[in-house]
Parts: structure tokens; C-alpha cells; sequence
């Protein structure tokens, strides 16, 4: 239930639900407006007013900008508000509502087209006729190095082999969160349902259904999830350090010049996959906890 929202009493856009919350109309005061009822209608602007809302070219713009749908349904709250009125407009407050979302859909899809266009042009290894196509080969390595198939056999080889206590325990831990990984992309992928861009060519081995959409790269979260695992559990030397790091920066890169990924796709996968390891960590598998766990059984 939306919380009461305080408005400032005498102000143009709290003109006509002054009186909701019951408060003071004397000016400089804060009033409470409940968002649960409908204020009631205002007296009529002066027709100065009138005018210059209708002038106003901001607000003109943006209200060229919506929907036709947004259009044709505005038009017709505003003339029934017109009629109820006797003839005068009332805008404002429905106005603010409306302008809001339309603002931030323009930035997403302004966003949206900078990022396809981006893509596309980063997309020199796509196929092997592209500008880089000579590449495509060293980048399909690059896709192999973060692969979720190498991962989980390597993490269940280690933990097989290892003889400490220690590093079985970090190996399980590993093996959960690659899990987690498939899991938390697949849910993401699923429900997103982002097409991957028009010029990846669908060559991957060993995919999953969901891995025909592409929000958010898996290659991408893995990578930053394993190079945060491995920077926080192996004890390595520092240029080995940067390596890891590199690796993974590489590995997002990568999915964009295959032509796998858009920009947001792999930017958004690098973010989650660092997350995720936050995850991980909370959700850490202790020695003491499989005891229990086993001891349950
Ligand atoms: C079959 C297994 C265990 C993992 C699939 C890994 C995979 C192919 C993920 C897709 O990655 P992108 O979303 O980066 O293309």
C-alpha cells in the first residue's frame, strides 16, 4: 500500500488536493495526501494558466512522444475531466503521472538502440567473412575457457583428487556455485527473453534451451564469479592475479566480437556474476555443516 506522500500546501501541483489530507491551507506548510483517494476536483485555473499549460512545448513534446494508446486513453480521461468541469481543463496531476514513465521509456530506448548499434559494429568475429573473422577461432577458445562443461568437470576432478579437508571443502563450494550460476542465468534468460542479436551464428556446443536468449551472458557471470572465487580462495602470485582478471574481462569481450552478446548482455552478466559471489559466500558450505547434513541422513 502506498505510503502517505507529503505535498507542500499551496504549491501549483498540490493546488487542488490541498484539502485531501485535511490539513491547513496556509502556505509553507507540509500536508499528508493519502495515494489511496481520489482528490476531489479542483476549482477552474485562471484561463492564464490555461494557456500556458497548453503552450508549454516540454510538455508538448513529451506528450507527442507516448503511445497513441497512452494518447487516445490521456484524451479521453481529459475530456471527461473537461466535461465534469464545465468545460475547464485539468492536467497537471495526471500529467506528472504520465510524463514520468514516458521520460524513462525514451532512456531505455535510447539506450537499447546505442547498444544494438554498438554491438553490431563490435561484432568483427561473428563469422569467419566479418572483419576479424580470422580471429573467430582464438575467440571460440576464449568461449571454451568459460564454458560451464570445463568448469564443472574440472571443479569435480579437483574434488576428487584433493587429500585436505581444505580443499575439498573450497572445490564443493565451487561445484555448488557453478550450480547457482546455471541456475540464477536460466531463471534470468527465462524470464527476460532477450533474442540473441541477429548476426551470432548458433554454433555453441553443449547449450541449454534457455540459452537461445541472451540476458544476461552466462560466459560473462561465470567468469566473474570464477575469477572472484579463484582471487579470494587460491593463494596466487600477483601477476597471476591480474591474469585471472584479465581472463575474464576477455571472456566478456569475447561473447560481444563472436556476435553472441550485446553490450548490456555481457556488461549485466560481469555485474551479476561479481554478485553472485556474494551469494556463494553466504551461502558457504562448511565442513561442520555437511556433518550435520550427513548426520541427518
Ligand atoms: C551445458 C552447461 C553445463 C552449460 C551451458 C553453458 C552455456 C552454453 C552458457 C551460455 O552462455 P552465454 O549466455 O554467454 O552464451
Amino acid at each position: 500500500m502506498p505510503s502517505p506522500k507529503p505535498v507542500r500546501a499551496g504549491s501549483a501541483r498540490s493546488s487542488g488536493v490541498s484539502g485531501v489530507g485535511g490539513g491547513s491551507g496556509s502556505s509553507g506548510r507540509y500536508e499528508f495526501m493519502s495515494l489511496t483517494r481520489t482528490p476531489p476536483l479542483s476549482p477552474s485555473p485562471p484561463p492564464h494558466l490555461l494557456q500556458r499549460q497548453g503552450s508549454d512545448p516540454t510538455t508538448a513534446r513529451l506528450r507527442a512522444s507516448e503511445s497513441p494508446s497512452r494518447r487516445r486513453r490521456g484524451s479521453a480521461s481529459s475530456n471527461a475531466s473537461t466535461s465534469s468541469t464545465g468545460g475547464a481543463l485539468q492536467l497537471p496531476e495526471e500529467d506528472c503521472m504520465h510524463l514520468n514513465p514516458s521520460i524513462i521509456s525514451v532512456a531505455l530506448s535510447s539506450l537499447l538502440a546505442v547498444d544494438l548499434w554498438l554491438s553490431k559494429r563490435l561484432g568483427v568475429c561473428a563469422y569467419e567473412e566479418a572483419s576479424w573473422g580470422s580471429a573467430r577461432p582464438l575467440m571460440k577458445l576464449v568461449e571454451v575457457s568459460g564454458h560451464g562443461i570445463p568448469w564443472l568437470i574440472g571443479a569435480a576432478y579437483c574434488l576428487y583428487k584433493s587429500d585436505s579437508a581444505a580443499g575439498q571443502e573450497v572445490m564443493l563450494n565451487l561445484l555448488m556455485a557453478l550450480v547457482l550460476d546455471l541456475v540464477l542465468v536460466g531463471i534470468v534468460k527465462a524470464v527476460v527473453r532477450r533474442r540473441r542479436p541477429a548476426h551470432n551464428r548458433m554454433d555453441m556446443f553443449a547449450t541449454f534451451s534457455v540459452d537461445r536468449y541472451s540476458f544476461p551472458s552466462g560466459h560473462a557471470t561465470r567468469a566473474a564469479m570464477c575469477a572472484r572465487f579463484l582471487l579470494a580462495h587460491l593463494v596466487l602470485a600477483a601477476p597471476l592475479r591480474v591474469l585471472v582478471m584479465l581472463w575474464a574481462v576477455i571472456v566478456g569481450l569475447s561473447r560481444v566480437l563472436l556476435g553472441r552478446h550485446n553490450v548490456t548482455d555481457v556488461a549485466f552478466g560481469l555485474l551479476m556474476g561479481y554478485c553472485q559471489y556474494n551469494l556463494v559466500e553466504a551461502l558457504w558450505l562448511s565442513p561442520a555443516m555437511l556433518q550435520n547434513m550427513v548426520g541427518l541422513e
